[in-house]
């Protein structure tokens, strides 16, 4: 693998459609940015970055081994020299009060010796925005918002000091708003009177970009930060207008097409994603799973690919085991949440894996769980990041896969306008 003389930037992702996420926000902001699965091999070859995404799927797995998996990837990001690390988490905070952030957080935070974290998911541009530790997505508190009913990790309350501090062994702090507002000095003079009292970690405002470069500017004179891609977007600001990096123009990495089949999996159960599928009716063949057929294992995964195969010969289809919250909660009762969410996220993987084995090379996933199971079964080692497909979501080329070239879109569950599978298909070519 070729990097820069030291790598300017580490990020680990809980996600995949996270770190696809952050790799697009810092390749806009100028940083060469590669998207790895899980820590690289070698032997894998990669062009010269100032930033590499790893990508773990560790969101929603047992605390102990999220920590574990985190731990290795900030030492390989360490050891290409990664002065600063950004842990990448959701922009809507997904954690359960037995989740992740916290005692991710608290290990990172151990190994690189920092003394105060910085933790923000706010990330202006999709709508998630901060103010007095409290998550707003759109108009509404986070504990409004469909968040609320998410399958793996209903968000029940808004305020993130309270949320990181049932996680976290720290006490948690805040920097707020006003203070963001009156500089850099300021955030530095807020955390170091948090640490004097003994706070390892603080959840700072964020409403505008702006606020986003302040963070940025004091971020990356620290070892750790926490947050979304809005603080990867200052961090990137910072590293670029301090001269650390030298900003190049995004890439065309999704450059020359593919060809091949084209389809779209979709996984993921929030509104804007049932929202995209109930467009995505009128334009192209769409198959609704059964999503109880898949958990008593009645063959979902086979009548999917049979009724897909003669359809990817005409032009892209869509299969979608998504569904409304109600029901949701009602196949969760019956059989359980863990057990209901990896049989579907392995239905999933299997028909993308026999999608591609008959000719598809443009794939479309909605939803960080089910891009991860995906995106494994593939045995993609990582991604170059093309155009982007609306805020958050790029078009991906593979690097290093078994299956040759392909271009993939990992859509994180909330993200993209109502016609994003068309938008998508048209800019993967
Ligand atoms: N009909 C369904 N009923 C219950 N669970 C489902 C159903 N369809 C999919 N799931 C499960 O719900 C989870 C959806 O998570 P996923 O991360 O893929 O989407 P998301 O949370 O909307 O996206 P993101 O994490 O990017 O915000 C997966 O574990 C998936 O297997
Ligand atoms: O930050 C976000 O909202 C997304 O990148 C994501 O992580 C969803 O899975």
């Amino acid at each position: 693998m070729t990097l820069a003389a030291r790598l300017s930037l580490g990020c680990i992702a809980d996600d995949y459609t996270g770190a696809s996420d952050l790799a697009n926000t810092l390749t806009r902001a100028g940083l060469r940015t590669v998207q790895t699965i899980g820590v690289p091999a070698d032997d894998l070859a990669l062009p010269e970055v100032d930033a590499v995404v790893v990508s773990l799927k560790s969101r929603s797995i047992e605390a102990g081994l999220a920590v574990s998996r985190s731990r290795a990837a900030e030492a390989w990001l360490r050891g290409r020299g990664a002065g600063h690390v950004l842990f990448k988490i959701c922009s809507t905070f997904d954690s359960t009060d037995a989740g992740n952030i916290g005692p991710v957080m608290d290990a990172l935070r151990a190994d690189s010796g920092e003394a105060v974290v910085l933790v923000t998911p706010a990330f202006p541009e999709t709508g998630r925005t901060v103010y007095q530790g409290n998550l707003f997505v759109g108009a509404v508190p986070l504990n409004e918002s469909p968040l609320k009913d998410h399958p793996l990790n209903p968000m029940r309350d808004s305020n993130l000091v309270r949320v990181l501090a049932r996680q976290s062994k720290t006490q948690i702090g805040l920097v707020d708003l006003a203070t963001v507002t009156r500089g850099a000095d300021a955030v530095r003079a807020r955390l170091a009177e948090l640490s004097g009292k003994g706070i390892g970690a603080a959840v700072i405002d964020a409403v505008f970009d702006r606020d986003l470069e302040t963070i940025g500017l004091v971020a990356a004179g620290h070892r750790l930060s926490v947050g979304a891609s809005g603080i990867g977007l200052g961090l990137a600001r910072a590293l670029v207008s301090t001269g650390e990096v030298k900003s190049t123009t995004a890439s065309s990495a999704a450059g020359a097409p593919v060809g091949g089949s084209a389809a779209c999996l979709a996984g993921s159960c929030s509104q804007a994603t049932l929202q995209q599928i109930a467009k995505a009716e009128a334009v192209m063949p769409v198959l609704h799973l059964d999503p109880d057929g898949i958990i008593t294992g009645a063959g979902e995964a086979q009548r999917a690919l049979e009724w897909a195969k003669p359809r990817v010969v005409d032009g892209p289809v869509l299969i979608a085991s998504s569904s409304a919250s109600d029901q949701v909660a009602a196949l969760q009762a019956r059989h359980g949440r863990d057990a209901v969410g990896l049989a579907i996220e392995h239905a999933m993987a299997d028909i993308a894996e026999g999608l591609v084995q008959a000719g598809v090379k443009r794939l479309v996933v909605a939803g960080g769980e089910t891009s991860g199971a995906v995106v494994d079964r593939l045995k993609i080692p990582g991604f170059l990041v093309g155009v982007e497909i609306a805020a958050g979501v790029p078009v991906l080329r593979a690097v290093g896969a078994e299956k040759g070239d392909m271009l993939l879109a990992l859509k994180s569950g909330n993200f993209g306008g109502a016609e994003f599978f068309t938008d998508a298909l048209g800019l993967m070519r």
